[in-house]
């Protein structure tokens, strides 16, 4: 049985998910991730905004190269824990939706909680990244993000 969400209109939902926007660098995921969590706040709804630490693309910022720039919320370190980083900042059951940028840079074990996290407290998790390097190797995170469990669409 999933844990009842007692705010907004989220016991409508049956499920979430976790989802993978991919595409190659410069296609727009950045901003798109932009707009998308702007739809949220314009709504009054919450959204988070989180990063792998270990990004160098704006700092601790999530930066579209058209100017658009908006700080992270959570800034998400190695073998660090998605959910213990997020209720550090804020408690889950406020959430709306989760905004990850980079996703390429998740741990796998970072994606598997991803994925755990949207299906037990029916928050979708909206992945945006690169699903290959330079080399057209999958990024580990990517990999996992690819593979049944998330839904994926190119961007
Ligand atoms: N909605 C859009 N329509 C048209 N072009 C866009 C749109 N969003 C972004 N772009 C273009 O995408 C490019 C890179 O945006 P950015 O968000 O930094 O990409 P990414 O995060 O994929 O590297 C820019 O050159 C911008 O002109
Ligand atoms: C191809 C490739 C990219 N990176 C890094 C460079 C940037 O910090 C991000 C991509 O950001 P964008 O928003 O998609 O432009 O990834 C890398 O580390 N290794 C690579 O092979």
């Amino acid at each position: 049985m999933l844990p009842r969400r007692p705010f907004r209109d989220r016991e409508n939902y049956r499920w979430q998910s976790l989802y993978f926007r991919y595409g190659a660098m410069n296609s727009g995921k950045s901003t798109m991730l932009l707009q998308a969590a702007y739809n949220y706040r314009e709504r009054g709804q919450m959204p988070l905004i989180v990063k792998p630490g270990v990004d160098t693309k704006a700092g601790t910022s999530v930066g579209s190269r058209i100017g658009l720039e908006k700080p992270v919320d959570v800034l998400l370190g190695a073998g660090q824990s998605l959910s213990a980083a997020i209720e550090k900042v804020t408690p889950l059951d406020q959430v709306d939706a989760i905004f990850i940028d980079e996703a390429q840079f998740l741990e796998p074990a970072q994606v598997d909680e991803a994925f755990t996290l949207a299906v037990t407290t029916r928050i979708p998790v909206l992945a945006y990244g690169l699903r290959s390097d330079f080399r057209s190797r999958a990024f580990p995170g990517s990999a996992r993000l690819m593979e049944p469990g998330a839904l994926h669409r190119g961007a």
